[in-house]
Order: structure tokens, then C-alpha cells, then sequence
């Protein structure tokens, strides 16, 4: 029978399956990071597991690590505590820690992918909710709770239900300037925060296959902020291109074995979907979110929408909530909303060629006077390609500070936190209320569009600056 590429992933990783519907999957790939995962390792010590097979696990410290002064002590007390206790149980459980310090530390879904690590026909877990990114390679890959990484590392194992399967099918090209952010952003705006709830959702079509690997990754990577825990990407040259010669990626004749196996995980042409949505990448403009949920967007020649026009009393409390939080005004245009503050990072936005989008737009100008803007890299491995390529250069003279790899302000849990009421052009994946600091107010873009918002000191469109 025909088969879609997540029926295939999830086919050849079941153990066993139970009465009730549920199968037990076989993990291949787990990485861990410092906030999610010291319960898990209180688990395996009160249960006096051990890691089953500690080479497939992988762990980095990525959310609380301070954004400057690499090299010295973390002077955050609760930071260097949280960070340690990762070493700590990486050293007591023979799982590899790739130090804070050291020339490969990064966002744990930038580094997976770097390392090799992240491959496809895998499945890779994790402790963080964007782990769909890694889908991107045509891995079966999705976010687990905090208790759960435990039992992976335990069992190798995951009791899970299988999931719906949704076509994203993207046709045509996406015009210059319009970014796989702004077709994502577009994407869930149509959606909905909830649409692709209890879905597996595989992105295919022209614009996909013409899209570069870190393109990809944006796509899968918020395919969460449209309710699914996966995004998928069928493998290609592209794929293999990326992954050839990786630390961790098969090598020699396994690299050619594992490349024959890996051109076979694709959905049958004749492979039926539970839900299709088609969209012409032509017709996209650069998109910004205007609200407290990623499916809140606009686009930038756009305006706010007012809440009086929604019939649905729910909906429209909703949307008036969002406005309010967010100080705008019904009819306000999107280009005309100031902002007073700009990141560029993520594991969304902050790999090389996002970087690269954004420098290209700061060398036009110059970042307005009443805006602090931050380029965050994703990973240490990005940060030196960048400044290899004089990327940090354009950006210090166009007045962007360049800071060293983390999460930082796409979550505010290290010491980059934004004071209350400010806004922020952030190309990071959640604008929800508090997320870059409590009552800070987050634009989702695209790189280029966050540079050129520091520019003009507002929402501005890309395609004009
Ligand atoms: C802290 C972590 C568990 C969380 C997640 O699950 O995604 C964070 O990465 C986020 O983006 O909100
Ligand atoms: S960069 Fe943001 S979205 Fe990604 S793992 Fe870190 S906090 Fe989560």
C-alpha cells in the first residue's frame, strides 16, 4: 500500500504495538539541554537505571548560557548552577557534553544538525518543543516532556500514538526578499495556532526542494507553533550535500550505504494525506505577527484588524487581549508600528544564511537611534563561519551588537531580557506574552526584515529599504 514518509519513519521504528492504538518506538537520537532534563537524571539514579546506550544521546547547554564573556565563569548563580548540573550528569552517565567553552557549543537544534548528529530515517528526541526542526532531514523527530527523556535514555523507547498526516505543498517560488519565515508565518496564520493539532505535517513541492537546508529547519522548526509536534522534509541532494563529512554523519562505505537507504524515504506519489493545504509561493509578501500567539500575523502592507469585526465572542476577546498586551490600535498599519528593539537569533533564525540575509540588508544603513539591536548566532560553528565571511563587521558598523550562541532573548532565560513595554522586531518563533521579558512586546519577522526594522526604527518592508 502507498505510504507517506512519516507512515515509512514511524513503520520501521515500532517495537511493539498495544491494543489500545499506541506503538512503542525505537529512539535512535536524543539531545539533551540544561533546562528540561536534571528530573530525568534524578529519575535514573532513584531507579538505578543506566543510560542504555549513551553514544546516542548528546548534550549541550543552550538556554541559560549568558550571550557574552564566553570563557569566563557564568556570573548568573542559578546560570552556572543549572549549566553545571548538566556536566555533572553528562560525566556521571557517560553522555557527550559539548562544553560551553568549547569551539562547537550552539542552540541544541543548530548543533544537532551540525554535528551530524541529526540524520535522516532516525528518530531524534528531545526535551524542547522545537525538536521538529531536525524534521528537516527527513527525520521522525518531535519534543517529549521533561519525564520522558528519562525513559528514552532508560529503554531506547518511547510508548507514542501514531499521528494524522497533513500536505503542506508550497508550488511556485518564493519571491525575492520573502523568506521560509515569512512563508511559515503565513502558513500558521492560515492554520491557526491549533490546525495542525494531533498531524504529522510533510512540506513538499517546488518552493520546498529549491529551499536550502537552514530554510528548511525554519519551517520544521515552527511547524509547533501550528499545534504539530512534526515537521517532515523528504531527503535529498540538498540533504546529503549538507550532511557529507560531518563530525558525527556516516563516513566511507557506510556514508554510500546510508545515502542509498536515505533515497527511499519519501512519500509515494499515490500516498493519501488526512488534511492538504496548497500554497502558491508567488503570492507571499514579508510577514510580521502583530500579536501574543504566532498565528496572529499580517502582512507588512497590512493593517491591525479590529476586533469588532469578529462575530465569534471567543475570537474576539481574544484578539482584543492581544491588542491591548500588545498597545496597538485597530487599523494601525504594520509599517507604521516603532519598535525599539531587534534580535536576530534562534533556532528558528540564527544560522548562517539568516545571518547572512540580515547583514546584507544592515549594510544599506545604519540601526535608528532609539533601537538596540542584537545579533545572537546560533551556534559557535555559525559564529566563526560569520566572521570568516566579515559578517560581524557589517554588523558592529551598522551599529548591531554581536554576541556569542544561545537562546538569549528567544526566551529570556539567560540575563538578555527586555524591560516591560518594550517592542521588539525578533526573529524568533513565539511572541507570546512575557517570552522576551514580562511585559515586553515581540514582532515575529524574518532576518531581513528584523534588520530592516533596526533601520527604521519600525516595521518596515523588506522590499523597499
Ligand atoms: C525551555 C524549553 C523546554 C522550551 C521548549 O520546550 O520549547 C523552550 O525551548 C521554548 O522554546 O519555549
Ligand atoms: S532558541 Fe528559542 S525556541 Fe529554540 S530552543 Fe532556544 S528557547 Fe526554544
Amino acid at each position: 500500500m502507498a505510504g507517506t514518509l512519516y507512515d515509512k519513519l514511524w513503520d520501521a521504528h515500532v517495537v511493539e504495538s498495544s491494543a489500545d492504538g499506541q506503538a512503542l518506538i525505537y529512539i535512535d537520537r536524543h539531545l539533551l539541554h540544561e533546562v528540561s532534563t536534571p528530573q530525568s537524571f534524578v529519575a535514573l539514579r532513584e531507579s538505578g537505571h543506566v543510560v542504555h546506550r549513551p553514544e546516542t544521546n548528546l548534550a549541550v547547554a543552550d538556554h541559560a548560557v549568558p550571550t557574552h564573556g564566553r570563557g569566563q565563569p557564568v556570573a548568573d548563580a542559578q546560570a552556572r548552577a543549572q549549566i553545571a548540573l548538566l556536566e555533572e550528569n553528562c560525566r556521571a552517565f557517560g553522555i557527550d557534553y559539548l562544553p560551553l567553552a568549547g569551539p562547537d557549543q550552539g542552540i541544541v537544534h543548530v548543533i544537532g544538525p551540525e554535528q551530524g548528529f541529526t540524520l535522516p530515517g532516525v528518530t531524534l528526541v528531545c526535551g524542547d518543543s522545537h525538536s521538529a526542526t531536525h524534521g528537516a532531514f527527513g527525520a521522525l523527530a518531535f519534543g517529549i516532556g521533561a519525564s520522558e527523556c528519562g525513559t528514552v535514555m532508560a529503554a531506547q523507547a518511547l510508548w507514542q500514538r501514531r499521528a494524522k498526516t497533513m500536505r503542506v505543498r508550497v508550488d511556485g517560488a518564493l519571491p525575492d526578499a520573502v523568506s521560509a519565515k515569512d512563508l511559515m508565518l503565513a502558513l500558521i496564520g492560515r492554520t491557526g495556532a491549533g490546525g495542525a493539532v494531533g498531524h504529522a505535517v510533510e512540506y513538499t513541492g517546488p518552493a520546498i526542494r529549491a529551499m536550502s537546508m537552514e530554510a528548511r529547519m525554519t519551517l520544521c522548526n515552527m511547524t509547533i507553533e501550528a499545534g504539530s509536534r512534526t515537521g517532515l522534509v523528504a531527503p535529498d541532494a540538498t540533504t546529503f550535500a549538507y550532511l557529507a563529512g560531518r563530525p558525527r554523519a556516516p563516513q566511507g562505505a557506510m556514508w554510500d550505504r546510508a545515502v542509498a537507504y536515505w533515497r527511499t524515504l519519501a512519500s509515494d506519489a499515490d500516498a493519501v494525506f488526512d488534511q492538504e493545504i496548497v500554497i502558491d509561493a508567488g503570492t507571499l509578501v514579508p510577514q510580521v505577527s502583530f500579536g501574543t500567539s504566532p498565528d496572529q500575523v499580517l502582512p507588512i502592507d497590512g493593517i491591525v484588524p479590529d476586533p469588532a469585526a469578529i462575530a465569534d465572542p471567543g475570537q474576539r476577546r481574544r484578539l482584543a487581549a492581544a491588542l491591548d498586551y500588545m498597545g496597538l490600535t485597530p487599523g494601525e498599519r504594520a509599517d507604521a508600528i516603532e519598535i525599539d528593539h531587534v534580535f536576530i537569533g534562534s533556532c528558528t533564525n540564527g544560522r548562517i544564511e539568516d545571518l547572512r540575509a540580515a547583514a546584507a540588508i544592515a549594510l544599506r544603513g545604519h540601526v535608528h537611534d532609539r533601537v538596540r539591536a542584537m545579533v545572537v548566532p546560533g551556534s559557535m560553528a555559525v559564529k566563526r563561519m560569520a566572521e570568516a565571511e566579515g559578517l560581524d563587521h557589517i554588523f558592529r558598523a551598522a551599529g548591531f551588537e554581536w554576541r556569542e550562541p544561545g537562546c538569549s532573548l528567544c526566551v529570556a532565560m539567560n540575563d538578555d531580557r527586555l524591560p516591560p513595554g518594550a517592542r521588539c522586531a525578533s526573529t524568533s518563533n513565539r511572541n507570546f506574552e512575557g517570552r522576551q521579558g514580562v511585559g515586553a512586546r515581540t514582532h515575529l519577522v524574518s532576518p531581513a526584515m528584523a534588520a530592516a526594522a533596526a533601520i527604521a526604527g519600525r516595521l518596515t518592508d523588506v522590499r523597499a529599504v
